[in-house]
């Protein structure tokens, strides 16, 4: 399939996290994956796993460009729901280009073409009848640096949900503020200022408010863009320890540099190395015993 794109503006938040412009206002159809079989570019796509749980994101070849210069060559991936998937690899080999692909915020890129498939939940993602917008508040983002709306904190997490209908003015947008926020493990710090600006907290506490923003619209699937590069050690590691909660309830894919956070928060971790998808595999095999020598070789320090 070639995907078309629609020539807006830079992404935005709102588009991230499900209550920006951009989509269409078809509803989404049911239908099943092509009949592609799992063959994987990769030894170890996942698939061969038997204590892994159900597929929620099925990648299949998908190849994407930027005009001529094509960045993903062929990448075959199965996400597993609710566990932690880590993309890692050296610098420009296409990790957030990947990432953006499962929630189509590409598509705010004139010239970018996508072919291949992503299936969510076995429905294929590019189908021209997707509603880009409800999508999005299924398939959440956090970005590497903290981006709350310049509103309260109380208006970051409502926003979307009014704009979606999810919850009512009142007790039961209260509600919701106050669930995302403890879900994002930030109720305690801000239940007495929640007029503040969003922007008036520390950057970690930014952070959370946008993973409790995402959380709000009800995502099955959250991208976590490097989440925590931009944070102190302190703020990072409650920020890991809140995507260790989060797995039980959300499928999450988290871009990561840092090796040490790949393999205390991921069970799956997916090497690329200049578009390609390299390896695929349960973290601890991945660290302790990849298959590939190129795995091998930026695991250890040899380049990156
Ligand atoms: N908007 C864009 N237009 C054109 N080329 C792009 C665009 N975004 C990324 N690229 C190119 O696509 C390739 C993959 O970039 P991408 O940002 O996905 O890599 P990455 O692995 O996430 O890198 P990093 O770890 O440095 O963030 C790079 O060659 C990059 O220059």
């Amino acid at each position: 399939m070639q995907q078309p794109n629609s020539a807006t503006a830079q992404p935005e938040p709102e588009a991230a996290n499900g209550g920006g412009p951009g989509g269409t206002t078809d509803q989404p159809e049911g239908g099943k994956p092509r009949s592609t079989p799992v063959h994987a570019a990769v030894r170890g796509t996942g698939a061969d796993d038997a204590a892994a749980g159900p597929v929620k994101v099925e990648v299949r070849d998908l190849n994407l460009w930027y005009g001529e210069t094509q960045a993903l060559h062929g990448i075959n991936l199965d996400v597993r729901e609710r566990e932690v998937t880590a993309l890692i690899g050296p610098s420009g080999c296409g990790k957030s280009t990947f990432l953006r692909c499962i929630n189509r915020m590409n598509d705010l890129i004139p010239s970018v073409q996508v072919d291949g498939g992503i299936y969510l939940d076995s429905r294929d993602i590019y189908d021209p009848s997707v509603d880009v917008v409800q999508l999005r508040s299924r398939v959440g983002m956090v970005f590497q640096k903290p981006n709350p709306f310049p509103k309260s904190i109380y208006e970051n997490i409502a926003y979307a949900p009014r704009i979606h209908g999810i919850a009512k003015k009142g007790a039961e947008m209260d509600d919701l503020v106050e669930t995302s926020l403890r879900k994002a493990g930030l109720w305690k710090e801000v239940a007495d200022r929640l007029d503040q600006p969003g922007t008036s907290l520390s950057g970690g506490q930014q952070q959370r408010l946008c993973i409790a923003r995402a959380i709000a619209v009800s995502p099955e699937v959250i991208l976590m863009d490097e989440p925590a590069s931009a944070l102190d050690p302190v703020a990072t590691a409650t920020i890991e320890e809140l995507i260790d909660e989060l797995r039980q309830n959300y499928t999450i894919l988290i871009v990561t540099h840092n090796m040490q956070q790949a393999a205390r928060v991921a069970r799956y971790t997916a090497f690329f190395h200049m578009g390609e998808l390299i390896e695929y595999d349960d973290t601890e095999t991945m660290f302790t015993n990849p298959r590939e020598r190129k795995t091998e070789d930026y695991i250890t320090g040899r380049f990156g």
